[in-house]
């Protein structure tokens, strides 16, 4: 959908986006990185807000930067900061935007009120924007970057303070686009419980820089087949008993255990070993790397970084 090569820029003496390279495939890409590390500034780019002084690429087919315009037409975008005109009723902005992407005023119409039915605005939708909630506005900004059915959405942060039901509710739609309405993603946070509840991309930049492109099934999957295991009560005398076999095994945080070495597929040894050790086994099922991990792995190399990543279920309920 995207692919830009060499893309550098500069704001006076701030280095925003250092010859970054990178692709966005079909379906929901994260963009994840902390404050200040370029996500913004790329999506301005890429939609011709932010003049770039190096690279060239294509977005959608067409060529970019040369064709800014036309990629613009074809994009929705949902931008960090509020954008909407005091006085507007929310059904009136949204059939606005539709009539400037082209659409007929009563098609336009129409369309604004099936789209804000999509985003659950009720009522609101006949009270003035400047009235409504920080969420009521998110929803207001994602019902007008999607009127105009564009075939690519860029959203950034487009679930910062939203309370956990709407935050929730928000990445379900995302997620019916990508799936139902066959709609590419670029999803910019620096929540990574979103990426991991809807991303199947990830892309991650620090300082402007490209530091991290895979699959999230690629960065889940473990170099060597491990198996994670979850007993109930004392874990010392399987421990013992699988380490006797030659395999090494890893204590989690929450008291399971990964067992290196064991085909997932390979489930009856290691019943085998519970039995032999007396142990009641609770879960067992093929391990994944811990995403929390390697991103905060890739952020490390700049403290500061990582402690601005946000982190969520993941990282409190143990699994790791
Ligand atoms: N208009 C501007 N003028 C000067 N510097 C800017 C401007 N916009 C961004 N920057 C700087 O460029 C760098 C990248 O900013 P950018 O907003 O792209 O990061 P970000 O990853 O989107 O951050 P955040 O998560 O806080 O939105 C930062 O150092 C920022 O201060």
């Amino acid at each position: 959908m995207v692919e830009v090569s060499g893309v550098s820029k500069r704001y006076g003496t701030i280095q925003a986006l250092s010859d970054v390279t990178i692709a966005f495939p079909p379906g929901i890409t994260g963009l994840l990185g902390p404050n200040g590390s370029g996500k913004s500034t790329l999506i301005k780019a890429l939609l011709g807000l932010a003049r770039t002084h190096q690279g060239e690429g294509q977005v959608l087919g067409m060529p970019w930067p040369r064709d800014v315009r036309a990629i613009r037409d074809s994009v929705g975008y949902l931008p960090e900061d509020d954008c909407y005109i005091a006085g507007l009723t929310g059904i009136e902005s949204v059939a606005f935007m539709a009539q400037l992407s082209g659409l007929p005023g009563t098609e336009g119409l129409r369309r604004a009120h099936e789209i804000m039915d999509f985003c659950d605005i009720g009522e609101e939708r006949y009270r003035e924007v400047e009235t409504y909630s920080t969420g009521m506005r998110q929803k207001l900004k994602f019902a007008q970057a999607l009127v105009h059915d564009p075939p690519l959405l860029i959203l950034d942060e487009p679930t910062t303070g939203l309370d956990p039901d709407q935050r929730k509710a928000m990445l379900s739609r995302i997620a019916t686009l990508a799936r139902t309405h066959q709609k590419s993603i670029i999803l910019s946070t620096h929540i990574l419980h979103d990426v991991r509840s809807v991303c199947q991309q990830v892309v991650m930049l620090v300082h402007g820089q490209v530091r991290l492109s895979d699959s999230l099934a690629n960065l889940q999957r473990p170099s060597a087949p491990t198996m994670h295991v979850t007993v109930s009560g004392d874990s010392d005398a399987l421990v013992a008993h699988i380490e006797r076999q030659g395999h090494t095994v890893t204590v989690q945080r929450d008291g399971s255990l990964k067992i290196e070495g064991v085909d997932p597929t390979d489930t009856a040894v290691v019943w085998k070993w519970a039995a032999d050790a007396g142990a009641a086994i609770r879960r067992l099922q093929p391990a994944e790397n811990s995403l929390d991990q390697i991103f905060f792995d890739v952020a490390r190399a700049e403290p500061a970084a990582a402690e601005q990543l946000s982190y969520g279920p993941e990282a409190s309920d143990g699994r790791s």
